[in-house]
Parts: structure tokens; C-alpha cells; sequence
């Protein structure tokens, strides 16, 4: 008898799942939109996994053209790679699409984090951040990054005498979470000598993505489940972790409160927020919101970031009319995610861009030379240095292409849409495929060849836009990425003037990709170094 209920429960849930798959085809169908038939309970989840993200976009583009339509749970996904629909989604109708999903497993802390947050209190919360971005607050920051630095050359300095084969993303991990507990929070963890130290193994462990996260799980495949599994305390970044960050930057607040402490780093500049005493509380009503990629205090000077591949990220209306103050959940919550995003994403982009210059030793010198001629007599970079490096921009923002962190991104529509007979209904999720447009062909002759030239002043001005969109576009983009550039560059500077870097036996070539959560080497990128 209980065998036959059984029995019974399982062909149920088989009907019920191959009638929900035919249905979720059917509805692109019936739009005239291409996509793959979604497998019964799985979707499309095992191609997902079996190929990475950015792989089984570049292959729906491939297989469905620049608009093809899918399902994530019973949420109807449309994937865009046209660049002129790109344009308008990120930028001309944001208003249309100006949040991501709510999967609704971040817990209740990082709820107030400016990634996740939605409508009005997203454009609060990030105008209140602008000012804590623009190249004059990165130029006081200098001499911290310029500090972690020397530390790191310091180390590398053992390495090179020892001929020690090394691999960097570890490496680059510490020193990205120095620059960010340095800057952002005042506090040197110096995670560069004690590796081991809670900071590094708490953030290391936070990103530590598999395909079996429970909260991914419960979310795509037992949505029902997700009030029932949030009692347990269950949510997409372990909650341990979570805490322990939360533990620290409370008290670094407390103290600072206590002890009337002013620091000039960017936690500081969010507690002048909270208090009402920063720069923002002073914008008048009528003032547009500072620009997101040009920085108005600054423009007289070369910047960071190139504006002509940013282009779209410029504020074109304020964000929002209010003299928003943060709370202290919420400015405890923007310190968590700063730290999240900011340090394994640079990283990163540091271990592929040794990885690459390891690689071509021609590339490598040509850089070299390109970095000494600006610094002259310098002994450290400056911002301003920073900023004249043109190969240097050139060979970032072509690592960047080639390899973008953040494999993509998304948008959800809030009304309907509609474009050349092309309907989006609100609720869709529109996903961006970053990956899969900076390996396209059609964008990108010989897509996968590191190739800095591309980024070269006369071909950079025919780069088609919305074709680089590793920072995102748009008003809601990275509000790191100035910060990001910055990092990069001073650490590669660093680097290059002190070690020629070299392949070793255990350098992976073609290097094997692992893209879960942000893309990284699957089995790390490995150089050795020669001082020079
Ligand atoms: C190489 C480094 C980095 C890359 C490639 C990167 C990439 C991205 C991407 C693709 C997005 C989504 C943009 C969109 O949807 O249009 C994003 C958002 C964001 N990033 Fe970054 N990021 C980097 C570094 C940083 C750093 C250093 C920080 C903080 C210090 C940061 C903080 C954020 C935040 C808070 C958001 C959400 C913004 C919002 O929703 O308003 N990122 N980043």
C-alpha cells in the first residue's frame, strides 16, 4: 500500500515537472523567441554547471542568436547580447530596469546592501556612496595601497631569491584584502605575512562557491522551501561569515564613536553620511548627483577609468531628491559588501594579468618600459602617474575583457517593455552575459587572444559600446570600479618594476576555468619570478 502511494506521489511530481518544462518552452515560443528546451525539475542547471556560466552563454548566443529566452525557477529569464538593446535597457529606460532579482536569500544584514536593494531606497542608499568614490578620495588613499605594496614586493622579493614556482590568486588575495581593510576600514590585518589570519580565511571561505550551496539549491529547485530553510538561519553567504564581519566593523564604528576618531578612509566617509556631516548632506535639491564615471572635483586631471568604454554610466538624472542619511545597518552592510566585491574580483583580475604577462614576455616589456617612461624619477606611483600610463590601461582593460570576474549581470523589468516588436513583460529577468559579449567574434576579432591593443587609443574610439560591459552600465554599474582600476594598476606597478615574471612547469596552459560565482583558474595560475 505504501509502495503504491509512493508510486503515485513520483509519477505526479514527473507529470508535474515535464508539463511545467513544456510550458516554460512554450512561452518563448509563443513569443517568437528562440531558446533550449529546459529538462524536466533540472531547467537548464546541469548545462549550467557542466559548461560555466559564461561558457553556456557563449553557446546560447552561438545556438539562439543575440536574444534567446530560458527559465530560472518559474522566473522567465531573456538573455541580450545585441549591444543597441543594451544601451537602452541599462541606460535610456532604466527606469524600466533599475533592480536586480530579490532571491531573497542574502539575510537580513546584507538586505541593506546597495546591490540588492530596489527602487527608492536603492537610489538613496547609492547616492549617499557616490561621494565616497570620486579620484580625490582615491588619491588620499595612495599611501595606504602604496604601504600594502611594499609588503607585497617585500615577499615576492623572497620568492624571486628562492626561484619558488607561486600561485597567485592566494597571493593576490592578501594583498587585496590589505588595500581593503586599509582603506576602507583604517585597520591593518596585514593577511600578506599571517595568511592564516580570520580575516583572509572568513573571506576566502565566504567565496568559496559550489554548485551545491544549499541556499542556491533551495532557490532554484525547492523555492517552497525557502521560508522553512531562512528559520534555519540558511543563506547564500554562510551566515558564520557573515557575522564575523558584521562583528568587526561594529566595533571599529564603536570605537571611532567613542574616541571621536576621524580617519580619512571610506568607512569614515560613510559615518560623515550617517551623522549628516558628509558632502552629500550639503547637495541641494536641484543638484544632479555626481557623476557616476566622471568626477566633476577632478576633471581637470587625467582619471583612472577610461570615460569612452564607461560611456552610459553617466548620471543622466539624480538619483535620488532626498539628503539621504545612512543607518548604521546600513552602512554596516556597505562595508560588508565593499569587502566582498572588492577584494576577490581584483584579485582576480591580478592573477590573470600576471598569468598573461607570464605568458608574453613581448607584452610584458613593452609594459615595463611603457610604466618606467612615466615614472621617471618616482619612486612610487601617484595617482596622477597612474593616470598617464596608457599601456598600462590598455593591457587592465584588455585582461578585463578576456577574463571579466563577474561572468555577468542582470536587470529585472518592473513594466512591460517593448522594443522592434519585441516584448518583455515585468517580472522578466533580463541577464546581461558579459562574458559571452567580450568573446564575441563579431565584437572581438580572435576573441580569445589576450591582445592589449585593442584597447589602444586609435582602436579603443571603434569599440563598439556595450560591447565591454565588465563593470556593468549604466547608473546602476560598478560603484567600485574607479577604486578597482586604481588597485590594479598600483599593484602591477609595483610588480613590474622590481620582477620579470616568468611561466614554470605548473603553469596550466590553456588555463582551465572554474565559473561559479566569479570566474577564476580552476586550478590557480602559477608563475615564478627573477628580480630584475
Ligand atoms: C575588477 C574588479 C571589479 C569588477 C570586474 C566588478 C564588477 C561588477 C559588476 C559587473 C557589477 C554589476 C554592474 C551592473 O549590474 O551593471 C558590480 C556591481 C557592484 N560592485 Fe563591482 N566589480 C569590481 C570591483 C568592485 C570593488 C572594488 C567594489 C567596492 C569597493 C565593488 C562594489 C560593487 C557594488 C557595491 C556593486 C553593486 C552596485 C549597485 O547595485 O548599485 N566592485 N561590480
Amino acid at each position: 500500500m505504501l509502495l503504491a502511494w509512493l508510486i503515485g506521489i513520483i509519477a505526479c511530481l514527473v507529470v508535474y515537472y515535464v508539463l511545467s518544462a513544456k510550458r516554460k518552452f512554450e512561452y518563448w515560443q509563443k513569443r517568437g523567441v528562440p531558446g533550449p528546451r529546459p529538462w524536466p525539475f533540472f531547467g537548464l542547471f546541469v548545462q549550467k554547471i557542466k559548461m560555466g556560466m559564461g561558457k553556456f552563454d557563449a553557446w546560447g548566443n552561438q545556438t539562439y542568436g543575440r536574444v534567446w529566452g530560458s527559465f530560472e525557477r518559474d522566473q522567465p529569464v531573456i538573455t541580450i547580447n545585441d549591444p543597441d538593446m543594451l544601451r537602452l535597457i541599462l541606460v535610456k529606460d532604466f527606469s524600466h530596469f533599475i533592480n536586480r532579482r530579490d532571491a531573497d536569500i542574502n539575510g537580513p544584514l546584507l538586505d541593506n546592501a546597495v546591490s540588492v536593494l530596489h527602487d527608492q531606497k536603492w537610489k538613496d542608499v547609492r547616492s549617499a556612496l557616490i561621494p565616497t568614490f570620486t579620484s580625490g578620495r582615491l588619491k588620499e588613499m595612495n599611501g595606504l595601497i602604496n604601504e600594502c605594496c611594499d609588503i607585497l614586493i617585500a615577499n615576492l622579493g623572497k620568492k624571486a631569491d628562492s626561484g619558488e614556482e607561486f600561485e597567485c590568486q592566494g597571493l593576490f588575495r592578501t594583498v587585496t584584502m590589505d588595500v581593503i581593510a586599509s582603506t576602507f576600514f583604517g585597520t591593518k590585518i596585514d593577511s600578506q605575512n599571517d595568511p592564516n589570519n580570520a580575516f583572509t580565511k572568513n573571506a576566502t571561505e565566504a567565496f568559496n562557491f559550489t554548485a551545491l550551496n544549499p541556499a542556491l539549491i533551495t532557490y532554484l529547485f525547492f523555492p517552497w522551501a525557502l521560508p522553512l530553510v531562512k528559520k534555519f538561519d540558511v543563506q547564500f553567504i554562510n551566515k558564520k561569515y557573515i557575522d564575523f564581519f558584521v562583528e568587526n566593523t561594529k566595533e571599529i564604528i564603536k570605537m571611532r564613536t567613542e574616541s571621536n576618531v576621524v580617519r580619512k578612509d571610506f568607512l569614515q566617509l560613510m559615518l560623515n553620511s550617517m551623522q549628516g556631516t558628509g558632502k552629500n548632506s550639503e547637495r541641494k535639491l536641484a543638484e544632479p548627483v555626481a557623476d557616476l564615471a566622471v568626477d566633476t572635483d577632478e576633471s581637470q586631471d587625467a582619471d583612472i577609468i577610461s570615460h569612452h568604454l564607461s560611456e552610459g554610466s553617466f548620471q543622466e538624472k539624480p538619483l535620488s531628491h532626498k539628503n539621504y542619511k545612512l543607518t548604521l545597518d546600513e552602512v554596516v552592510a556597505q562595508s560588508i559588501i565593499f569587502f566582498m566585491a572588492g577584494f576577490e574580483t581584483t584579485a582576480t583580475t591580478l592573477t590573470f594579468l600576471t598569468y598573461c604577462l607570464a605568458l608574453d614576455q613581448g607584452i610584458q616589456d613593452k609594459l615595463r618600459q611603457s610604466i618606467e617612461e612615466v615614472m621617471q624619477d618616482l619612486e612610487e606611483p601617484t595617482y596622477a602617474a597612474i593616470a598617464q600610463m596608457q599601456y598600462l590601461d590598455n593591457c587592465v582593460n584588455e585582461i578585463l575583457r578576456l577574463y571579466p570576474p563577474a561572468s555577468k549581470t542582470e536587470r529585472e523589468c518592473n513594466a512591460d517593455w517593448e522594443y522592434k516588436g519585441l516584448k518583455i513583460a515585468k517580472g522578466t529577468l533580463v541577464t546581461i552575459p558579459i562574458y559571452a559579449i567580450q568573446r564575441d567574434p563579431e565584437f572581438w576579432p580572435n576573441p580569445d587572444v589576450f591582445d592589449p591593443d585593442r584597447f589602444s587609443y586609435e582602436n579603443k574610439q571603434k569599440i563598439k559600446p556595450y560591447t565591454f560591459t565588465t563593470f556593468g552600465q549604466g547608473p546602476r554599474n560598478c560603484i567600485g570600479m574607479r577604486f578597482a582600476y586604481y588597485e590594479i594598476k598600483m599593484v602591477m606597478v609595483h610588480i613590474l618594476r622590481n620582477f620579470r615574471i616568468l611561466p614554470c612547469a605548473k603553469t596550466e596552459v590553456p588555463l582551465i576555468l572554474k565559473d561559479m560565482g566569479f570566474i577564476s583558474p580552476k586550478n590557480g595560475a602559477w608563475v615564478r619570478l627573477e628580480r630584475l
